[in-house]
């Protein structure tokens, strides 16, 4: 098997650079190991974020259901093989990369799109289902064009924005202006990087990927929050949610949390 068209084929897609995708930053300008140093690098702010918002959103987890924390778990995987793809830009850091995001999508819709929304025909068991059905479909079709695939991503993005914008409601606009403020600055980061590559390689600023990074996942924290938010509202009314900022609630800038001042399982139990 050594030496043959199969093995050669799967030694490729580990292959540094086997990925037809490459962002604007210079390739192994700092370290002759990562191909995309700060691309890379930005990637830590996964496994910042990730553990502060499986903790601030423990007490909603725990009123609700416990799988919420799969969102942020899986944000750390998200993290760990995005870092992965800009360390070696290979064909496998990619796929991982992107049936990563697909998946914690996916979940989110499986956990929070609100039941009163589902046609009458689906029952909630089946909408699960329906999920997984479509996400198992999407996950074999993105090895077809693979180019294509951030692209689609993108667009499941935009069509949660759109369930979120049904569900807002006038309290949580503070939360859903700044997580709208993250998302344009974030998606401006990533379309310059894909197709102003010129303009900012004149300036010697290749750096916008590495910042949608992080833009993006302070988004998702305001969107999940958000989410979790208006589902409180309407499932959990009893618990009365609110939502606060850490480290202070003044703070223009901050990480947005659930707090349920409310009659709560907890409190029941003393
Ligand atoms: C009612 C449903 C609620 C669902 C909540 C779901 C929460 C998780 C959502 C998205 C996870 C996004 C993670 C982004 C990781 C970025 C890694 C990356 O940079 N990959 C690039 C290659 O390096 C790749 O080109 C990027 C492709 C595009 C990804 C598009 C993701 C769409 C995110 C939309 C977020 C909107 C904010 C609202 C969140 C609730
Ligand atoms: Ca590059
Ligand atoms: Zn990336």
């Amino acid at each position: 098997i050594v030496g043959s068209p199969w093995s050669e084929r799967v030694s490729g897609v580990f292959a540094y650079e086997s990925s037809k995708v490459d962002w604007c930053e210079e390739n192994y300008r700092h370290s002759e190991h990562v191909v995309e140093y700060f691309n890379t690098v930005s990637n830590l702010i996964f496994f910042i974020i990730s553990p502060m918002m499986l903790y601030l959103l423990h007490p909603y987890a725990r009123e609700r259901h416990q799988a919420v924390h799969l969102v942020w778990l899986m944000m750390v995987f998200v993290g760990v093989f995005s870092l992965y793809f800009h360390m070696t830009l290979s064909f496998l850091g990619q796929m991982l990369d992107e049936l990563s995001i697909l998946w914690v999508l996916a979940l989110g819709y499986a956990l929070w799109f609100p039941r009163r929304r589902f046609p009458s025909f689906i029952k909630d068991r089946s909408f699960g289902r329906l999920v997984l059905i479509i996400t198992a479909l999407t996950t074999v079709s993105s090895f077809v064009k693979p180019t294509a695939n951030a692209y689609v991503l993108n667009v499941f993005g935009l069509q949660l924005l759109y369930v979120l914008r049904m569900e807002m409601k006038q309290y949580a606009l503070r939360l859903a202006k700044r997580m709208v403020a993250l998302w344009v600055l974030a998606i401006t980061c990533w379309i310059s990087d894909r197709f102003g590559c010129a303009f900012w390689q004149e300036l010697n600023f290749c750096y916008l990927h590495g910042i949608w990074h992080i833009l993006i996942v302070m988004a998702v924290a305001y969107g999940t929050t958000l989410i979790a938010f208006l589902d409180a509202s309407y499932e959990i009314p009893y618990s009365l949610p609110g939502i606060q900022y850490w480290p202070c609630d003044q703070w223009e800038v901050g990480l947005p949390h659930i707090v349920l001042k409310g009659n709560t399982k907890l409190r029941k139990e003393c």
